[in-house]
């Protein structure tokens, strides 16, 4: 039925709302949040304006353009599992083509934005990272490697990169560690969840690392990622990007990350691998607006 429906047969007028959805716009919240702390640890003056609105504009439809392509293309994996059922492309409210043309129309819009208001480099990498996600991971890692999510992680992690570079125009270390934080984060956060949904991408033959080697070796990988992920988030303060302040937020935040990798992998408390998912949003938002203050206090010094 989910198939019959996903195939243009209309249950009922799609609404905003469902648009809306096939931008996973939480996620491409945060994403935000990190390209606007990525612009403004770019400079020691403002951001202008113009870069700061339509620079976070352009690479926010950009991502969530990617977002609605994977919805069409996972339409058929997502009316198997039970958290994915209701979305629009499944349930028959938006019609694949509908939801590709508005795809379209986003990216378009996007890079024009990004063409108008920063420069060409972060128009190429934005598109690098809407083809990456809706594309390479979409498209063919997802279903062909239990590795898809670190290596698809890259797209999601870059729009720190991206917003430094609407910014200065190029790219330079003090960026590339911030995606490379997001980058190491990407595994806890995923697998996580792959943990406490493993029946339901096992039912939809996905092959998340849970499903093909077990929740142990899941569990021990996300323990050591999440070390990478502490020790890279300390690397700001090493390289002189970031002061005190960050230091001490990334030790306390990363050492409760640590906290919950390690009673997930003793499976020490009920939930566990929910609660690790939930907190590793947390932990991000709250790292990249330590970056931030701490970068307002260290210029006010
Ligand atoms: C390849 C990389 C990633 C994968 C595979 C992934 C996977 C997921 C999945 C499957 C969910 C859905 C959970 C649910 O609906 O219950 C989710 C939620 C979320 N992800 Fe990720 N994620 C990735 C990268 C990112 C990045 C880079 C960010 C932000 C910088 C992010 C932020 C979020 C947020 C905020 C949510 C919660 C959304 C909500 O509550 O609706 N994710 N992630
Ligand atoms: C331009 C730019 C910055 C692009 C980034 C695009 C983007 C929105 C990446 C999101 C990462 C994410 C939520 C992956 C989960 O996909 P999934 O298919 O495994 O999860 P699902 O089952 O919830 O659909």
């Amino acid at each position: 039925m989910a198939t019959l429906l996903s195939q243009g047969h209309t249950q009922a007028r799609a609404s905003w709302r469902d648009y809306l959805e096939l931008t996973k716009p939480k996620v491409v919240v945060l994403m935000l949040i990190t390209s606007l702390v990525g612009m403004f640890l770019a400079t020691r003056a403002g951001v202008p304006w113009t870069v700061l609105l339509f620079g976070n504009l352009g690479i926010g439809l950009c991502a969530g353009a990617a977002a609605a392509v994977n919805h069409v293309v996972d339409r058929r994996i997502d009316s198997i599992m039970a958290r994915t059922l209701k979305r629009p492309v499944v349930n028959g409210r938006v019609s694949p083509v509908a939801a590709l043309s508005f795809a379209f129309v986003l990216a378009v819009l996007g890079q024009a934005l990004l063409l108008a208001f920063t420069n060409e480099l972060t128009a190429w990498l934005t598109l690098a990272s809407l083809v990456g996600y809706a594309v390479l991971y979409t498209g063919f890692l997802k279903r062909a490697t239990p590795q898809n999510i670190v290596i698809g992680g890259l797209a999601g992690a870059a729009p720190p990169l991206l917003g430094w570079v609407a910014v200065t125009g190029h790219m330079s270390a003090e960026p590339l560690l911030l995606v490379l934080i997001i980058f190491a984060w990407t595994p806890p956060h995923f697998w996580a969840l792959a943990i406490h949904r493993k029946e339901e991408y096992a039912k939809a033959d996905i092959p998340m690392l849970p499903v093909t080697h077990g929740e142990h070796y899941t569990k021990v990988h996300i323990l050591l990622y999440t070390l990478v992920m502490f020790a890279v988030s300390l690397l700001p303060y090493v390289i002189h990007m970031s002061g005190v302040l960050y230091l001490a937020c990334a030790v306390a935040l990363g050492a409760r990350f640590l906290q919950w990798a390690w009673v997930l992998y003793r499976d020490s408390k009920p939930h566990a691998a929910i609660k690790t998912f939930k907190y590793s949003i947390a932990y991000l938002f709250l790292l990249f607006i330590a970056l931030l203050v701490d970068h307002y206090l260290m210029l006010n010094l």
